[in-house]
């Protein structure tokens, strides 16, 4: 799919979540992320039913454990059919090489998440203790996942170009943090409009509240859409 507005559906239940999906028009190609919320609630048969439906699906586990555990996990996930899965790129290179192995029967995409949106300079430095300027940390990390079989990165829209320019152009960047200028930033630091991600060069946007949380989900994924496109 062509740089895919990805939906998160950050739910607490998955009634609510099947009426979201219900606003939508049989034929919107939606391309939908399964987070830790949903996950651990429902599980596989959650994921095999939207699949089943048709949907694209981003499994974001966000995996962060020795190589071994991490490789068997893939190998499983592996049969699931989805789209794209996620890793901590901080796990390091064994892990994600482990992770990409555990993959090798499938065509899912394996991103490593670099630093967190959610996390800006100071969290960086004060709280990890990370010497890095932000960006040279991103960098840093989306190289580590290139060297290492990654298919593409979770950054912010904003260190797309950089990050592009260490790997290569065909390595993803899927970038949330997205904010329309309306919407309200919450608990994101490191932020873009639809329209800066994709003058950046970003390959596909995660958006959940500013569309989850809209009184019309519909039109808030059009006008999101829109100015992405
Ligand atoms: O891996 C992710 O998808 C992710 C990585 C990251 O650095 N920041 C980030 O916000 N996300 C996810 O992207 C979604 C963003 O949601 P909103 O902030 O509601 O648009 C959430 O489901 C997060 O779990």
């Amino acid at each position: 799919m062509d740089k895919p507005v990805i939906v998160a559906l950050d739910f607490a239940d998955d009634f609510e979540c099947i009426q979201f999906l219900s606003q939508f028009p049989k034929d919107t190609n939606l391309f939908l992320k399964i987070g830790l919320e949903m996950f651990c609630q429902f599980g596989y048969p959650f994921v095999r039913s939207l699949r089943n439906r048709g949907y694209n699906i981003f499994l974001d586990l966000k995996l962060h454990d020795i190589p071994n555990t991490v490789r068997r996990t893939c190998e499983m996930i592996a049969k699931w059919d989805v789209q794209m899965l996620t890793v901590h790129a901080s796990g390091g290179s064994e892990m994600i090489a482990a992770a990409k192995e555990g993959l090798a029967s499938s065509d899912t995409k394996l991103l490593a998440v670099t630093q967190l949106t959610s996390l800006g300079q100071t969290e960086l430095k004060d709280e990890l203790q990370i010497p890095l300027q932000s960006q040279d940390y991103v960098t840093h990390l989306a190289k580590l996942a290139y060297d290492n079989g990654a298919d593409g990165v979770i950054s912010s829209a904003l260190e797309v170009p950089m990050i592009k320019e260490i790997t290569s152009e065909d390595f993803l960047c899927v970038t949330p943090g997205i904010r329309p200028k309306s919407a309200q930033v919450g608990d994101q630091k490191r932020v873009a409009t639809p329209a800066k991600a994709r003058e950046l060069g970003s390959d596909a946007i995660v958006v959940g509240r500013p569309i989850t949380q809209a009184s019309d989900a519909f039109f808030a994924y059009k006008d999101i859409y829109q100015e992405w496109k």
